[in-house]
């Protein structure tokens, strides 16, 4: 029989990650029911404010954001958080000691929101190095220190995926009990794959390496991969990973020419980290250009960095060409 989310915590977890991680899911079922009202329930549309990135806030970026703020602050485990829509992190007042520094993306694929497609909440967890105060600096470790990360995609399903590390398990919430049911024991990424996904307007931006690569697959059966490939692009990052988690593929957001001071679009410490220890879980790979994601060490809480993530073999190939 089926596991609940409760009794794999229960057997795979401590108590205060149990706590953590129970809290992050009952916060995403109130999400996954705000997403699933739309217009019905007023959060469609535009916040008309913008974050830190300069970027417009829906107000679904806003209400996620402090439905999660509010919920790891009671867990009594966080010490502080960091958002993709906070400027600077959110201590807990007067908890400094507590063992957890919770990263999040409240709402990845903000564009997606009005129009219907699958969106989604990223999540890191890292250890509190406990040093006194928190400040943005106690979150700036690499994405190998890393205790667990996740996501929730709020598609056709409402899917949670979660890793402490030692593989990958994913759970589907089942609306009618209230509850999450695990309907994977292990997310593996095979090595191989005929599916690539990039935002293709960007390729006259691209450097060689991406240029040629994806040459190389767009030239199908009678080029040099001798294989048709195809290509997906959902522009939530979160839908187009849990797409390589379930059946393979390469991902990429590239670092390109438009503002060669601009490291790629997708931010290092609550997208790119979180997607990649699942990723290297599952037994895939995840590169910047230069090196695994996972070994930056971050400088910045919203710093971007190039992301190519996925198939093993594939990912290979991208970082063969970045470096002969
Ligand atoms: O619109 P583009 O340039 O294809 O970018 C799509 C990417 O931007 C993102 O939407 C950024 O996430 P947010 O919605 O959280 O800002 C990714 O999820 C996605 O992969
Ligand atoms: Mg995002
Ligand atoms: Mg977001």
């Amino acid at each position: 029989m089926s596991m609940n989310l409760a009794q794999y915590l229960e057997h795979n977890t401590d108590a205060h990650m149990n706590v953590l991680i129970s809290a992050i899911a009952e916060v995403s079922q109130a999400i996954s029911a705000a997403v699933h009202k739309g217009a019905l329930g007023g959060v469609l549309g535009s916040a008309g404010s913008e974050n830190v990135q300069g970027e417009t806030q829906k107000k679904l970026d806003i209400i996620a954001n402090d439905m999660i703020l509010d919920a790891l602050s009671a867990t009594g485990v966080v010490a502080g958080m960091a958002s993709e829509e906070l400027d600077d992190c959110s201590p807990v007042p007067g908890h400094s000691d507590r063992p957890f520094l919770v990263l999040f993306d409240p709402l990845d694929g903000s564009s997606n929101i009005d129009v219907n497609v699958s969106i989604g909440t990223i999540f890191s967890v890292l250890p509190n190095p406990d040093v006194g105060e928190i400040t943005n600096e106690s979150f700036l470790q690499p994405g190998t220190e890393q205790l667990a990360a996740g996501y929730v995609v709020y598609g056709p399903q409402t899917s949670l995926v979660l890793t402490f590390g030692k593989g990958v398990v994913a759970f589907t919430l089942d609306r009618e009990a209230g509850e999450y049911i695990q309907t994977s024991e292990s997310m593996d990424i095979p090595e191989d794959t005929k599916e690539f996904a990039i935002n293709m307007s960007n390729q006259r931006h691209w450097y060689a390496p991406v240029q040629g690569y994806i040459a190389e697959l767009l030239e199908g059966k009678t080029g040099v991969r001798g294989k048709d490939f195809n290509m997906r692009w959902i522009a939530s990052m979160v839908a187009d990973v849990h797409r390589v988690l379930t059946r393979g593929g390469i991902f990429m957001y590239p670092k390109d020419l438009r503002d060669p001071n601009k490291p790629g679009k997708l931010r290092l410490m609550y997208e790119a980290n979180p997607m990649s220890l699942l990723v290297e879980q599952a037994g895939g790979k995840s590169f910047d250009a230069t090196q695994r994601i996972l070994d930056i060490q971050p400088t910045d809480l919203h710093q971007r960095c190039a992301v190519m993530l996925g198939s093993a073999n594939e990912v290979q190939r991208v970082s063969d060409r970045h470096h002969n």
